[in-house]
């Protein structure tokens, strides 16, 4: 019997009303994996990511997640199966960072209920988890962006979903807070989460993802392990310009460096 994917993408149209367009996007992610997309600015990254969170609706194509179309399902259901860190979470009303984090657990409350003695306990640990607790009671604004986007993250692991979406998973971050992060990010692999996530940051992407799509002009040009995708001469054809390619001494991992 044929497994259940935890994402399958298949002849995926969409097109917005300005004219740029997906096509043809075709792909599989298993569960507990780390899938990485990769490529030049307005490829259709972000796009893509909201289409697998049933924030936008292809024209045409397959999008399954656990085998369930995300607009045919209950919002309340989708909320427990994928979530998205996006790049632009703009809290309307000045909620502090705990607060922020609580929203994650929502979809799993009753209505009247609110929060239970454990929803209290994965808030504190999402936010032990990105080492935000220390902001807690500050609210969302007055953090930095490196910090809000650690909170948008902890909210994300509250929410406790089977998949999670992450646009740009390093923007704002220095060297400490990507390799937190990073290590977050592992952990939550290995405990069976799967993970789609965009990165600009693409040896970010090579030390983590288990494979990478790389997109330009809408369409996806190479799927594979890193060591297939960073090569020279596919990212020079995407990127369009001139790259060398190395291996990581310790982890052996190609990482790219423009020429
Ligand atoms: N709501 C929208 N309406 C119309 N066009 C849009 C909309 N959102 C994005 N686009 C366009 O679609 C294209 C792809 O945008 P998208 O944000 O998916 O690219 P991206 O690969 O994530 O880019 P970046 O790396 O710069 O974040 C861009 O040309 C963009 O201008």
């Amino acid at each position: 019997m044929c497994e259940l994917k935890a994402v399958k993408v298949e002849n995926l149209y969409f097109r917005y009303r300005t004219g740029f367009s997906l096509e043809n996007i075709e792909f599989s992610v298993e569960e507990g994996e780390f899938f990485g997309i990769i490529g030049p600015n307005g490829s259709g990254k972000t796009t893509l990511l909201k289409i697998l969170s049933g924030l936008l609706k292809p024209q045409k194509g397959t999008v399954l997640l656990f085998g369930k179309v995300p607009w045919e399902v209950s919002r309340k259901e989708m909320a427990k199966t994928v979530t998205l860190v996006s790049q632009d979470f703009f809290p309307s009303y000045d909620f502090t960072v705990k607060e922020i984090v609580e929203m994650g657990r929502l979809p799993h409350q009753r209505l009247l209920n609110g929060a239970s003695k454990r929803d209290e306990e994965i808030v504190l640990k999402s936010l032990e988890l990105t080492d935000t607790l220390k902001f807690s009671s500050r609210t969302f604004w007055t953090l930095s962006a490196g910090e809000r986007r650690k909170v948008v993250l902890s909210k994300a692991i509250a929410q406790d979903t089977k998949i999670l979406l992450v646009d740009e998973l390093t923007a704002h971050l220095d060297y400490s807070n990507v390799s937190l992060v990073g290590n977050v990010m592992r952990k939550l692999k290995e405990s069976g989460k799967t993970i789609v996530a965009v990165f600009h940051d693409i040896n970010v992407a090579s030390l983590l993802c288990d494979r990478l799509a790389v997109m330009k002009n809408g369409r996806i040009i190479k799927i594979g392990a890193p060591t297939e995708v960073l090569d020279e001469g596919v990212l020079r054809s995407v990127f369009e310009t001139e790259f060398v390619v190395l291996t990581h001494p310790v982890t052996k991992k190609p990482l790219a460096f423009l020429k």
